[in-house]
Protein backbone atom coordinates (compact mmCIF):
# COMPACT_ATOMS: atom_id res chain seq x y z
CA UNK A 1 0.00 0.00 0.00
CA UNK A 2 2.92 2.06 -0.57
CA UNK A 3 1.07 4.00 -3.22
CA UNK A 4 -1.28 5.12 -0.91
CA UNK A 5 1.07 6.80 2.11
CA UNK A 6 2.90 8.01 -1.45
CA UNK A 7 -0.55 9.76 -1.89
CA UNK A 8 -0.51 10.77 1.84
CA UNK A 9 2.99 12.53 1.47
CA UNK A 10 2.74 14.47 -1.77
CA UNK A 11 -0.85 15.92 -0.20
CA UNK A 12 1.49 17.45 2.55
CA UNK A 13 4.18 17.96 0.53
CA UNK A 14 2.46 19.85 -2.49
CA UNK A 15 -0.91 19.95 -0.92
CA UNK A 16 -2.56 24.13 -1.22
CA UNK A 17 -4.45 25.36 1.33
CA UNK A 18 -8.09 24.85 0.09
CA UNK A 19 -11.81 26.27 2.04
CA UNK A 20 -14.36 23.33 1.15
CA UNK A 21 -18.27 23.25 1.47
CA UNK A 22 -17.57 21.65 5.38
CA UNK A 23 -16.08 24.48 6.94
CA UNK A 24 -12.88 22.05 7.82
CA UNK A 25 -10.32 23.36 5.20
CA UNK A 26 -8.00 21.17 3.20
CA UNK A 27 -4.78 20.56 1.99
CA UNK A 28 -5.36 19.55 -1.56
CA UNK A 29 -3.66 18.65 -4.71
CA UNK A 30 -5.61 18.15 -8.46
CA UNK A 31 -5.40 14.60 -10.19
CA UNK A 32 -3.60 11.41 -9.00
CA UNK A 33 -3.45 8.09 -9.61
CA UNK A 34 -2.73 4.97 -8.22
CA UNK A 35 -2.24 1.56 -9.44
CA UNK A 36 -3.13 -1.69 -7.22
CA UNK A 37 -1.99 -4.76 -8.79
CA UNK A 38 -5.13 -7.44 -7.09
CA UNK A 39 -2.87 -10.54 -8.40
CA UNK A 40 -0.71 -9.39 -5.32
CA UNK A 41 -2.88 -9.63 -2.02
CA UNK A 42 -6.28 -7.77 -1.04
CA UNK A 43 -5.58 -3.67 -1.22
CA UNK A 44 -6.50 -3.11 2.46
CA UNK A 45 -4.81 -0.59 4.53
CA UNK A 46 -2.06 -2.39 7.23
CA UNK A 47 -0.37 0.65 8.51
CA UNK A 48 -4.06 1.51 10.05
CA UNK A 49 -6.85 -1.00 10.94
CA UNK A 50 -9.70 -0.55 8.74
CA UNK A 51 -13.28 -1.72 9.24
CA UNK A 52 -13.75 -4.39 6.47
CA UNK A 53 -18.08 -5.52 7.36
CA UNK A 54 -18.22 -1.57 6.60
CA UNK A 55 -16.87 -1.62 3.33
CA UNK A 56 -18.37 -4.90 2.75
CA UNK A 57 -21.67 -4.23 3.77
CA UNK A 58 -21.56 -0.74 1.85
CA UNK A 59 -20.63 -2.47 -1.96
CA UNK A 60 -23.80 -4.84 -1.24
CA UNK A 61 -26.05 -2.55 -0.23
CA UNK A 62 -25.17 -0.52 -3.41
CA UNK A 63 -25.88 -3.46 -5.67
CA UNK A 64 -29.04 -4.49 -3.94
CA UNK A 65 -29.54 -0.91 -5.50
CA UNK A 66 -30.78 0.48 -1.64
CA UNK A 67 -30.62 4.27 -1.26
CA UNK A 68 -31.66 4.19 2.63
CA UNK A 69 -29.69 3.42 5.56
CA UNK A 70 -31.82 1.25 7.28
CA UNK A 71 -30.48 -1.96 5.81
CA UNK A 72 -27.43 -0.76 6.94
CA UNK A 73 -28.04 0.05 10.25
CA UNK A 74 -29.43 -3.41 10.69
CA UNK A 75 -26.33 -4.32 10.07
CA UNK A 76 -24.83 -2.21 12.83
CA UNK A 77 -22.98 0.19 9.54
CA UNK A 78 -23.56 3.57 10.47
CA UNK A 79 -21.51 5.29 7.76
CA UNK A 80 -24.06 6.92 5.93
CA UNK A 81 -25.92 7.93 9.35
CA UNK A 82 -25.15 11.41 8.76
CA UNK A 83 -26.58 12.20 5.56
CA UNK A 84 -29.93 10.75 5.70
CA UNK A 85 -33.26 12.02 6.30
CA UNK A 86 -35.49 11.11 9.49
CA UNK A 87 -36.89 8.09 7.13
CA UNK A 88 -32.92 7.11 6.17
CA UNK A 89 -33.34 8.09 2.81
CA UNK A 90 -30.25 9.85 0.81
CA UNK A 91 -32.50 10.10 -2.91
CA UNK A 92 -31.30 9.32 -5.50
CA UNK A 93 -27.41 7.89 -4.98
CA UNK A 94 -25.07 5.09 -6.06
CA UNK A 95 -27.55 1.89 -6.19
CA UNK A 96 -30.11 4.04 -7.83
CA UNK A 97 -28.32 5.01 -10.80
CA UNK A 98 -26.28 1.52 -10.46
CA UNK A 99 -29.66 -0.25 -10.56
CA UNK A 100 -31.96 2.05 -11.72
CA UNK A 101 -31.42 5.14 -14.07
CA UNK A 102 -33.88 6.68 -14.86
CA UNK A 103 -34.35 7.14 -18.96
CA UNK A 104 -36.44 10.03 -20.27
CA UNK A 105 -39.18 7.89 -21.80
CA UNK A 106 -39.85 6.53 -18.27
CA UNK A 107 -37.85 3.10 -17.88
CA UNK A 108 -35.05 2.14 -15.88
CA UNK A 109 -31.51 1.02 -17.14
CA UNK A 110 -30.25 -1.71 -14.75
CA UNK A 111 -26.12 -0.19 -15.28
CA UNK A 112 -24.52 -3.38 -13.73
CA UNK A 113 -27.10 -6.15 -15.29
CA UNK A 114 -25.56 -4.30 -18.62
CA UNK A 115 -22.10 -4.73 -17.43
CA UNK A 116 -21.99 -8.11 -16.45
CA UNK A 117 -23.71 -8.91 -19.62
CA UNK A 118 -21.30 -7.15 -21.88
CA UNK A 119 -18.28 -8.48 -20.26
CA UNK A 120 -19.24 -12.14 -21.00
CA UNK A 121 -20.49 -11.30 -24.17
CA UNK A 122 -17.79 -8.61 -25.91
CA UNK A 123 -15.22 -8.35 -23.58
CA UNK A 124 -13.06 -6.83 -25.55
CA UNK A 125 -15.66 -3.91 -25.61
CA UNK A 126 -14.50 0.20 -24.45
CA UNK A 127 -17.50 0.50 -22.79
CA UNK A 128 -17.72 -1.15 -19.95
CA UNK A 129 -18.78 1.83 -17.86
CA UNK A 130 -20.78 2.58 -14.94
CA UNK A 131 -21.84 6.24 -14.36
CA UNK A 132 -23.38 7.93 -10.84
CA UNK A 133 -23.13 11.11 -11.91
CA UNK A 134 -27.09 11.44 -13.23
CA UNK A 135 -26.88 15.33 -13.74
CA UNK A 136 -30.42 15.30 -13.63
CA UNK A 137 -30.03 13.76 -10.38
CA UNK A 138 -27.57 15.38 -8.57
CA UNK A 139 -29.37 17.91 -6.47
CA UNK A 140 -31.92 15.77 -5.20
CA UNK A 141 -28.87 13.49 -3.62
CA UNK A 142 -27.66 14.06 -0.51
CA UNK A 143 -24.24 13.72 -1.01
CA UNK A 144 -23.11 14.34 -4.88
CA UNK A 145 -21.41 11.27 -5.68
CA UNK A 146 -17.38 11.17 -5.15
CA UNK A 147 -16.88 8.09 -6.85
CA UNK A 148 -18.39 9.11 -10.15
CA UNK A 149 -17.75 6.79 -12.95
CA UNK A 150 -15.63 3.39 -13.42
CA UNK A 151 -14.66 1.34 -16.79
CA UNK A 152 -14.02 -2.03 -16.77
CA UNK A 153 -11.10 -3.41 -19.09
CA UNK A 154 -10.77 -7.36 -20.34
CA UNK A 155 -6.76 -8.26 -21.42
CA UNK A 156 -6.96 -11.80 -23.16
CA UNK A 157 -4.15 -14.71 -21.10
CA UNK A 158 -1.23 -14.96 -22.60
CA UNK A 159 -1.20 -17.87 -25.22
CA UNK A 160 0.87 -19.94 -23.22
CA UNK A 161 -1.09 -19.69 -20.21
CA UNK A 162 -2.69 -22.57 -18.90
CA UNK A 163 -5.49 -20.48 -17.51
CA UNK A 164 -7.43 -18.96 -20.36
CA UNK A 165 -9.17 -16.82 -18.31
CA UNK A 166 -9.05 -12.67 -19.60
CA UNK A 167 -7.54 -10.73 -17.00
CA UNK A 168 -10.35 -8.19 -15.51
CA UNK A 169 -9.32 -4.58 -14.32
CA UNK A 170 -11.33 -1.60 -13.45
CA UNK A 171 -10.32 1.77 -13.17
CA UNK A 172 -12.57 4.52 -11.50
CA UNK A 173 -12.65 8.42 -11.70
CA UNK A 174 -13.38 10.04 -8.21
CA UNK A 175 -14.05 14.02 -8.08
CA UNK A 176 -13.24 14.34 -4.45
CA UNK A 177 -11.37 12.44 -2.25
CA UNK A 178 -10.95 12.64 1.68
CA UNK A 179 -7.91 10.91 1.64
CA UNK A 180 -7.42 10.09 5.36
CA UNK A 181 -11.25 8.36 6.03
CA UNK A 182 -12.63 7.99 2.55
CA UNK A 183 -10.36 6.44 0.33
CA UNK A 184 -9.00 3.51 2.11
CA UNK A 185 -12.36 2.56 2.36
CA UNK A 186 -13.26 3.51 -1.67
CA UNK A 187 -10.18 1.61 -2.64
CA UNK A 188 -10.95 -1.70 -0.79
CA UNK A 189 -14.34 -1.13 -2.07
CA UNK A 190 -13.91 -1.11 -5.41
CA UNK A 191 -11.34 -4.13 -5.51
CA UNK A 192 -13.80 -5.82 -4.03
CA UNK A 193 -16.12 -5.44 -6.77
CA UNK A 194 -13.76 -5.71 -9.08
CA UNK A 195 -13.29 -9.53 -7.50
CA UNK A 196 -16.79 -10.12 -7.54
CA UNK A 197 -17.82 -9.14 -11.11
CA UNK A 198 -14.66 -10.85 -12.26
CA UNK A 199 -15.99 -14.30 -10.38
CA UNK A 200 -19.28 -13.93 -12.09
CA UNK A 201 -17.83 -13.22 -15.67
CA UNK A 202 -15.21 -15.90 -15.18
CA UNK A 203 -12.34 -13.95 -15.39
CA UNK A 204 -9.28 -12.93 -13.42
CA UNK A 205 -9.37 -9.66 -11.25
CA UNK A 206 -5.89 -7.61 -12.29
CA UNK A 207 -5.53 -4.17 -11.52
CA UNK A 208 -7.90 -1.68 -9.80
CA UNK A 209 -6.59 1.98 -11.14
CA UNK A 210 -7.52 4.97 -8.68
CA UNK A 211 -7.92 8.19 -10.44
CA UNK A 212 -8.40 11.27 -7.98
CA UNK A 213 -9.95 14.45 -8.86
CA UNK A 214 -9.42 16.93 -6.08
CA UNK A 215 -7.63 14.32 -3.27
CA UNK A 216 -7.47 16.35 -0.09
CA UNK A 217 -6.30 15.89 3.44
CA UNK A 218 -8.68 17.48 6.00
CA UNK A 219 -6.70 19.99 8.51
CA UNK A 220 -7.95 18.33 11.15
CA UNK A 221 -6.60 15.09 9.50
CA UNK A 222 -3.04 15.75 9.51
CA UNK A 223 -1.57 14.46 12.63
CA UNK A 224 -3.64 11.32 11.87
CA UNK A 225 -2.13 11.33 8.34
CA UNK A 226 1.43 12.58 9.99
CA UNK A 227 1.16 9.06 12.45
CA UNK A 228 0.49 7.02 9.77
CA UNK A 229 3.08 8.13 8.22
CA UNK A 230 5.66 6.51 10.51
CA UNK A 231 4.14 2.91 9.98
CA UNK A 232 5.38 -0.04 7.69
CA UNK A 233 3.44 -1.61 5.93
CA UNK A 234 2.89 -5.31 5.88
CA UNK A 235 2.02 -8.11 3.73
CA UNK A 236 -1.46 -7.84 2.20
CA UNK A 237 -3.88 -9.83 3.49
CA UNK A 238 -5.81 -12.01 1.19
CA UNK A 239 -9.69 -12.75 -0.30
CA UNK A 240 -12.26 -15.11 0.15
CA UNK A 241 -15.20 -15.26 -2.00
CA UNK A 242 -17.90 -18.04 -1.83
CA UNK A 243 -17.25 -19.96 -5.18
CA UNK A 244 -20.87 -20.64 -5.39
CA UNK A 245 -22.22 -17.57 -6.04
CA UNK A 246 -22.32 -16.73 -9.85
CA UNK A 247 -25.14 -14.01 -9.99
CA UNK A 248 -23.55 -10.77 -9.12
CA UNK A 249 -27.00 -9.97 -7.06
CA UNK A 250 -26.26 -13.13 -5.07
CA UNK A 251 -23.34 -12.00 -2.97
CA UNK A 252 -24.13 -12.18 0.85
CA UNK A 253 -21.69 -10.45 3.72
CA UNK A 254 -21.10 -14.16 4.84
CA UNK A 255 -19.76 -14.22 1.28
CA UNK A 256 -16.54 -12.38 1.46
CA UNK A 257 -14.14 -13.00 3.62
CA UNK A 258 -10.61 -11.20 4.35
CA UNK A 259 -8.10 -13.55 5.22
CA UNK A 260 -4.61 -12.80 7.44
CA UNK A 261 -5.52 -9.48 7.40
CA UNK A 262 -2.32 -7.86 10.28
CA UNK A 263 -3.01 -3.90 10.49
CA UNK A 264 -1.29 -1.50 12.87
CA UNK A 265 -4.03 -0.04 15.12
CA UNK A 266 -7.17 1.86 14.00
CA UNK A 267 -6.42 6.10 14.09
CA UNK A 268 -9.36 7.98 14.36
CA UNK A 269 -10.27 10.86 13.02
CA UNK A 270 -13.70 13.20 12.87
CA UNK A 271 -15.63 12.68 9.51
CA UNK A 272 -16.35 15.92 7.42
CA UNK A 273 -20.16 16.56 7.19
N1 LIG B 1 -16.11 13.79 4.55
C1 LIG B 1 -16.53 12.62 4.05
N2 LIG B 1 -15.62 11.64 3.80
C2 LIG B 1 -16.03 10.44 3.31
O1 LIG B 1 -15.16 9.58 3.11
C3 LIG B 1 -17.41 10.22 3.04
C4 LIG B 1 -18.31 11.26 3.32
N3 LIG B 1 -17.86 12.44 3.82
N4 LIG B 1 -19.64 11.11 3.09
C5 LIG B 1 -20.17 9.93 2.47
C6 LIG B 1 -19.34 8.73 2.63
C7 LIG B 1 -19.39 8.02 3.96
N5 LIG B 1 -18.04 7.45 4.05
C8 LIG B 1 -17.40 7.23 5.26
C9 LIG B 1 -17.98 7.66 6.43
C10 LIG B 1 -17.35 7.44 7.66
C11 LIG B 1 -16.12 6.80 7.68
C12 LIG B 1 -15.47 6.56 9.00
O2 LIG B 1 -15.79 7.19 9.98
N6 LIG B 1 -14.56 5.61 9.08
C13 LIG B 1 -13.93 5.21 10.34
C14 LIG B 1 -14.55 3.93 10.90
C15 LIG B 1 -16.03 3.94 10.84
C16 LIG B 1 -16.70 2.59 11.00
O3 LIG B 1 -16.60 1.74 10.10
O4 LIG B 1 -17.35 2.35 12.01
C17 LIG B 1 -12.45 4.91 10.07
O5 LIG B 1 -11.66 5.04 11.01
O6 LIG B 1 -12.13 4.52 8.94
C18 LIG B 1 -15.55 6.36 6.49
C19 LIG B 1 -16.19 6.58 5.30
C20 LIG B 1 -17.31 7.77 2.85
N7 LIG B 1 -17.91 9.02 2.50
O1 LIG C 1 -16.86 7.49 -1.13
C1 LIG C 1 -16.57 8.63 -0.75
C2 LIG C 1 -17.55 9.56 -0.45
C3 LIG C 1 -17.17 10.79 -0.03
N1 LIG C 1 -15.87 11.13 0.06
C4 LIG C 1 -15.52 12.50 0.56
C5 LIG C 1 -14.85 13.46 -0.36
C6 LIG C 1 -15.19 14.81 0.28
O2 LIG C 1 -14.31 15.02 1.39
C7 LIG C 1 -16.60 14.57 0.81
C8 LIG C 1 -17.67 15.03 -0.16
O3 LIG C 1 -17.74 16.41 -0.19
P1 LIG C 1 -18.00 17.23 -1.55
O4 LIG C 1 -18.07 18.66 -1.11
O5 LIG C 1 -19.29 16.74 -2.13
O6 LIG C 1 -16.84 16.96 -2.45
O7 LIG C 1 -16.71 13.16 0.97
C9 LIG C 1 -14.89 10.22 -0.23
O8 LIG C 1 -13.68 10.48 -0.13
N2 LIG C 1 -15.28 9.00 -0.65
Amino acid sequence: MQAYLDLLERIRREGVRKDDRTGTGTLSVFGHQMRFDLTEGFPALTTKKLHLRSIIGELIWFLRGDTNVRWLQERRITIWDEWADEQGDLGPVYGHQWRSWPTADGQTIDQIQRLVEGLRTTPHSRRHIVSAWNVADVDDMALPPCHTMFQFYVAPAAADDEDQRGWLSCQLYQRSADTFLGVPFNIASYALLTHMVAQVTDLRAKDFVHTLGDAHLYTNHLDQAAEQLTRTPGPLPTLWLNPEVRDIDGFEIEDVEVRDYVAAPTIKAPIAV
